[in-house]
């Protein structure tokens, strides 16, 4: 679907598609333990989030120098932009490669070499958002955190990712106070596989504007009545919650139920090169298998920009507002 949107939830690592892995891996002399593409597409089928973090984090040893960091943005960017993406802030798991040898700078470098020309290249503004492992200790985001100060006039938001149970956002309450200190927003996934406490502490304890994933916060009416009351977008990903068993169909998948509640929901694609799908076909899947008309779609892509970090630019949230507004489906 064409509609013009935004991509709020979008791990980079996660667009790296079988094809590229397997350039990158015969540029840099990496041996991968699948024969061909086609081997490793079908070990794309996960029982739960861990699962698939096994695989995603295995296939991120092909990515090395900064020409490989901005190739994979660069090929994420031009996908992005054919589904009519206008706008996508792009998470990176710094430790997951710096724990491999390779130097934060060279990543941050190499996703920026791609973001600075995406507006030339692709008409796609661009936000870099900077995660922590929740399954490394509140130490090691320290001190990716304190790694990352040269860069963060790059870095406009830290977030929190990976294996979500017994991980509780709590955790790295030191390190998200360094981040408001130094001037960057705040996200966090919670409510994946987590408990509605773990929505309610990122809110709380680390002080989130945006809760990544919180389908699971539909289980606390009085947790729902509050995201309402405040319009805290929620970057849900259906597609990821499917294919990570979290919801068993994409029939059966609370978007309607969120929506009717009066929740702020955007539509996210995730980790688009395993989950099956980018964001133009995130809404084409949805608008299929889900109760949703084209009033609702448009409040999705609307909500998208809404909940976008654009305001140090309100002059392109509202052209991006109005092309949504001028859309035919
Ligand atoms: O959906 C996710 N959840 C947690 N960590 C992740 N890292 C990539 N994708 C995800
Ligand atoms: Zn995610």
């Amino acid at each position: 679907m064409s509609i013009p949107k935004a991509e709020l939830h979008l791990h980079i690592e996660g667009t790296l598609e079988p094809e590229l892995a397997f350039a990158l891996a015969e540029r840099n002399g990496v041996d991968l333990p699948y024969a061909s593409t086609e081997e490793l597409r079908q070990a794309y089928s996960f029982s739960d989030l861990q699962s698939f973090l096994d695989l995603y984090y295995a296939l991120m040893a092909v990515l090395r120098t900064e020409q490989d960091f901005a190739d994979l943005a660069d090929a994420y960017l031009a996908r992005a932009a054919a589904q009519g993406v206008r706008h996508a802030e792009v998470f990176f798991d710094p430790q997951a490669h710096t724990a491999r040898g390779v130097p934060l700078g060279t990543v941050v470098e190499g996703l920026a070499r791609a973001l600075d020309r995406a507006p030339e290249r692709h008409g796609v503004s661009t936000r870099l958002i900077m995660c922590f492992l929740r399954d490394e200790s509140a130490e090691s985001a320290l001190e990716t955190f304190e790694a990352a100060r040269p860069h963060l006039h790059r870095i406009s938001a830290v977030g929190l990712d990976s294996a979500e149970v017994g991980h509780p956002p709590s955790k790295f309450r030191a390190v998200y106070e360094a981040a408001a200190a130094a001037g960057l927003r705040r996200v966090a996934h919670a409510g994946e596989e987590g408990p509605p406490a773990y929505v309610r502490e990122a809110l709380d304890v680390l002080g989130v504007e945006r809760i990544d994933h919180g389908i699971r916060s539909m289980e606390d009416p009085d947790l729902v009545a509050r995201l309402v009351r405040d319009q805290v977008p929620l970057t849900v990903c259906p597609l990821s919650n499917v294919r990570l068993r979290c919801v068993d169909t994409l029939a059966d998948h609370p978007l309607p139920a969120m929506l009717d509640a009066g929740l702020m929901v955007t539509l996210n694609s995730d980790d688009p090169a395993y989950f099956g799908g980018y964001a133009g076909d995130t809404f084409d899947a949805v608008a299929g298998a889900l109760p949703l008309g084209e009033d609702d779609l448009r409040r999705l892509a609307r909500n998208s920009f809404l909940a976008a970090f654009l305001d140090d630019d309100e002059e392109l949230r509202a052209r991006y507002l109005a092309e949504v507004d001028a859309h035919r489906f």
